[in-house]
């Protein structure tokens, strides 16, 4: 499997039996996982909660999804910014995203799918949803090893009680000769956390903290977890929320790629805890609802912005 890996990131291997909480594995994987967020931002994760024929499903929903027509997917409107429809955006020909907000919940994917299939589509909201349930899972693990490895475990189930999550369906089709191969463009997420499932075409590039591009190559039926601009706000600056972009090769064929993204927002302020800040460590971030995030980023100021939480949130 390591081979598989891009060599620098770090990969966890959550379907270890001795990954339990107390272990010394467990202790010495929160370490290596704080450690790997807070200098690449990121690492990949083995999961099994995800089983073959639920991954099966959710590419076989993605094709679903992308084959309705354009005047259908446009109607994926959601009030939050850049959770609903993207695309037809010609300087980002390759890309067309949907998103499903509340995606752990019944209602949330009902109420997507019957604005897509107004006849209805079960076996799409099923998916959808089993599929945004067992990555949130592997998210609450994550949340639970990060606080405990900075001491802040007690925090974990408030936090997580106040998770919701968006599940955006993603295509880049390959593109043609003499096309751009710019699928996606650097930007940093605006999420808790991020996990990202791809099919088997690669092309996601992040940049760690030394500004090294790394190609994330990352093997069959695992994921990549990644910060987002709230986390690195919640840990004072410690973790690092890194830009990354989609580059797809014109060499490497004519495949489509497909990513199904879960990301985590919180109902909740974005604060950084008490234990963070001491005379060393000033507090950076003023607290701050996440959707006015998101909010701001969708301003020309917030888009434009070198450094969003500074400007949004800046003590
Ligand atoms: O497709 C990918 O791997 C990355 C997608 C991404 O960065 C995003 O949707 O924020
Ligand atoms: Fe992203």
């Amino acid at each position: 499997m390591g081979s598989l890996a891009s060599p620098k990131l770090l990969v966890v291997d959550f379907t270890n039996e001795n990954l339990k909480p107390g272990s010394s594995v467990w202790s010495s994987t929160c370490n290596d996982i704080r450690v790997a967020l807070e200098n690449y931002g990121c690492f990949i994760a083995l999961y099994d909660g995800v089983s073959s024929k639920l991954e099966e499903s959710v590419f076989q929903a993605a094709d679903d999804l992308f084959d309705l027509p354009t005047e259908t997917k446009i109607k994926n409107i959601v009030e939050k910014p850049y959770h609903g429809y993207v695309g037809q955006i010609p300087f980002v020909p390759l890309h067309e995203g949907l998103g499903i907000d509340y995606a752990t919940e019944l209602e949330g994917v009902q109420s997507f799918t019957n604005v897509m299939w107004p006849n209805g589509n079960h076996s799409f909201s099923e998916t959808s949803m089993l599929f945004s349930r067992a990555v949130a899972k592997l998210e609450h693990k994550v949340i639970r090893m990060l606080f405990e490895s900075y001491g802040v475990e007690k925090h974990s189930e408030s936090h997580i009680n106040s998770t919701t999550y968006l599940l955006r369906y993603l295509k880049y089709r390959a593109p043609e000769m003499n096309e751009t191969t710019m699928a996606f463009p650097s930007h940093t997420d605006k999420s808790f956390l991020t996990i990202l499932h791809q099919n088997q075409v690669s092309g996601l590039e992040i940049k760690s903290r030394d500004d090294e591009w790394i190609s994330v190559e990352f093997p069959p039926s695992s994921f990549v977890v990644m910060a987002g601009d709230a986390c690195k706000a919640w840990s004072n600056n410690r973790v690092l929320s890194p830009n990354h972009k989609v580059t797809l090769d014109v060499n490497k064929g004519k495949e489509t790629r497909y990513t199904i993204a879960l990301f985590s927002f919180l109902s909740e302020k974005v604060q950084v805890p008490n234990e963070f800040v001491d005379d060393e460590h000033p507090l950076q971030f003023k607290p701050f609802n996440h959707v006015d995030l998101l909010n701001f980023y969708a301003t020309e100021t917030g888009r434009r912005s070198q450094n969003i939480l500074k400007d949004f949130c800046g003590v």
